[in-house]
């Protein structure tokens, strides 16, 4: 997938532009606060109709305007789509191939981007509440049932806490609770562990490659329940058994202990943890290696590769782990990557990737 063009109508600092890209590797540079994450930011709300910064679409817009928009061109293996999409005070409009659609669900999904930010550190660095965001949101991407298996879970998980928290505790209506909570959880589980393995795959060709064969990454699912079953309806009984035998001290403690809302993931470079151990260098390598997984997930699923959006990585890898992680990609997607310094880019690409300078929300070639 190619994103050709992009107009740019009154978002963030960008009066207007009009840019197209190179259908491997563009490369924004410039001093901070001039517009480069703007940009990034632009590319994501055009795919995604939201930004990975704020949930206020207002602050998209151009201080002291109405109205902001972005307008793009991508290029699929079957089709040249136009899209747009607009946002002012009365809320966002979305059009494909020129026509409006009434809903954001018909328009996102047509471009389909990975972004790797700053903050995607804490996927190794942060809380295990962040990575279990993080495999909710990959595996809901993935399946529409792990995202209703969830949302079952999470529902009857606060019933089951409101039930604990009362005096007088109602076993019946636990044991009712209890028996969905299994059935939802051994499903979560299990695609959990698939989607864990699946991951792993991937992430440790890449860091393999971004580490120049140094490193092994291992990635591990560490469930909050020990089991052995192996499928749905064995899983389910292991876990009705482990969720009875809880009970009392699910009752003296008044909350659910056990169950996939505390499990986490553990990442590995050469069997040490990379999160008590590794250095930033390795850290980094490891978010970037599992977010860019997501690459292959997201090929294997529809049969093309999203772009990539690279907001500030190279300037925390060193200059071989920078070339690795360039040349290893722009051959396969588009890549989009934004940087405080020409110096942090490897010379052999030069001849195959747009630089593009940014000054003020302006763009010199
Ligand atoms: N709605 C808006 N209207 C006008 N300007 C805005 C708006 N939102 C942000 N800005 C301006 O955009 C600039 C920040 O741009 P951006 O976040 O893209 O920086 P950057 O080039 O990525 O910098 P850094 O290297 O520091 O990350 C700031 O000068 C900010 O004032």
């Amino acid at each position: 997938m190619i994103l050709n063009r992009i107009h740019l109508g009154n978002f963030r600092n960008y009066e207007t532009l009009d840019l197209e890209f190179h259908p491997k590797l563009n490369i924004f540079i410039g001093r901070n606060a001039q517009g480069k994450t703007n940009l990034l930011e632009s590319i994501y709300f055009l795919a995604l109709a939201k930004s990975h910064r704020t949930s206020k679409d207002k602050e998209l817009i151009r201080f002291n305007q109405d109205e902001a928009f972005v307008n793009g061109n991508i290029t699929t293996s079957y089709s040249n789509l136009p899209l747009s999409l607009s946002v002012s005070g009365k809320g966002k409009r979305a059009k494909v191939n020129h026509m409006e659609v009434s809903k954001l669900s018909q328009y996102i999904g047509h471009l389909n981007v990975v972004l790797f930010a700053p903050e995607d550190l804490n996927i190794v660095k942060g809380s295990p509440q962040i990575r279990r965001k993080f495999i909710n949101m990959e595996c809901g991407q993935i399946s529409k049932v792990y995202i209703n298996m969830l949302s079952g879970y999470q529902k009857v998980l606060a019933q089951k806490n409101n039930y604990l928290k009362q005096k007088n505790v109602d076993r019946v209506m636990i044991d009712v609770l209890n028996e969905q909570l299994a059935y939802y959880a051994s499903l979560i589980i299990l695609k959990r562990q698939q989607f864990v393995d699946t991951i792993e795959k991937y992430a440790r060709k890449i860091h393999a490659d971004i580490s120049n064969g140094q490193e092994i990454l291992a990635v591990r699912y560490k469930p909050n329940i020990k089991y052995e079953a192996t499928e749905v309806g064995a899983l389910e009984q292991e876990l009705k058994a482990l969720f009875q035998e809880t009970l009392e001290r699910e009752i003296e403690r008044g909350q659910a202990l056990i169950g996939p809302h505390r499990d986490d993931i553990a990442f590995y470079i050469n069997d040490f943890d990379v999160q008590t151990y590794g250095s930033q260098g390795q850290q980094r390598t490891t978010a970037l290696s599992v977010k860019l997984a997501e690459l292959e997930l997201i090929n294997e699923e529809i049969g093309e590769y999203p772009i990539l959006l690279l907001d500030d990585v190279l300037s925390e890898l060193d200059e071989t782990r920078q070339s690795h992680l360039l040349t290893s990609i722009r051959n396969r997607v588009q890549t989009f990557v934004t940087t405080t310094s020409i110096s942090d880019i490897n010379h052999a690409i030069m001849d195959e990737m747009q630089a593009l300078g940014i000054e003020d929300g302006k763009v010199k070639v």
